[in-house]
């Protein structure tokens, strides 16, 4: 039995800017107040495990724990088929520099290591993001959400965030960083993931 969200409050357990718009938008509509992790000045776990889910685990039971009230991660990533799915969970550490994160670098090194391969064309690949709620008292539910597309280059548009200007879902001539908020939303990895959520704990 997945667990019914009966409150009024929930912690979006992520420190991420653009995962926090979107997860806000899409949490609005229920009449849910959102705190990000930062509001409450909660600290980054470290990301230790191996998978997505395992990660959006660590994340949203640390805030749940810390902040007594129910927390909602997000673990996500691009998968790229010719280069064996990765970056995949590492997708934020491909980007990391030691003094932030640069993801115009992260983007040009994919790029790079699929000339290197040779890859044909379309350079396949997908986001994946799972989303995981937890309550304080140690109680989880996780949902997964995925879209399919390929990497372009050069990189296309100034929305959104991370890698969406060198991913085009497929069936658009527009990569995710050339389309608006509400398009990406039509269809996204985050979006599928969230409709999974809200038919469980939100309305289940
Ligand atoms: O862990 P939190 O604090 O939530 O923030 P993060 O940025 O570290 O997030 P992840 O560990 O889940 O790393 C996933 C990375 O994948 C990328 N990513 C995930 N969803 C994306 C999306 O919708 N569009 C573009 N890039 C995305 C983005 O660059 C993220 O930094
Ligand atoms: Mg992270």
């Amino acid at each position: 039995m997945v667990r019914r969200f009966t409150g009024d409050r929930l912690v979006i357990a992520s420190h991420n800017a653009g995962k926090l718009r979107e997860i806000a938008a899409l949490v609005e509509p229920f009449g849910v107040a959102c705190t990000s992790a930062g509001d409450l000045g909660l600290a980054e776990p470290e990301e230790t495990e191996s998978t997505f889910a395992g990660n959006a685990r660590i994340k949203a039971h640390f805030a749940a724990r810390e902040s007594g009230l129910p927390a909602l991660s997000d673990d996500s990533g691009i998968e790229v088929e010719a280069l064996d799915n990765a970056p995949g969970v590492y997708t934020a550490d491909w980007a990391e520099t030691g003094n932030g994160r640069d993801f115009p670098m992260a983007m040009e090194k994919v790029w790079r290591l699929l000339e290197e391969k040779a890859a044909p064309e379309p350079r396949r690949a997908r986001f994946v993001c799972t989303l995981c709620l937890a309550w304080p008292d140690g109680h989880d539910e996780i949902f997964r959400g995925q879209v399919s597309g390929r990497v372009v280059w050069p990189m296309r548009g100034e929305q959104g965030f991370g890698f969406d200007p060198v991913f085009q879902p497929d069936g658009h001539a527009e990569t995710f960083g050339e389309m608006d908020p509400a398009q990406k939303h039509a269809m996204s990895h985050r979006a599928e993931a969230f409709r999974l959520l809200v038919d469980g704990c939100f309305r289940g």
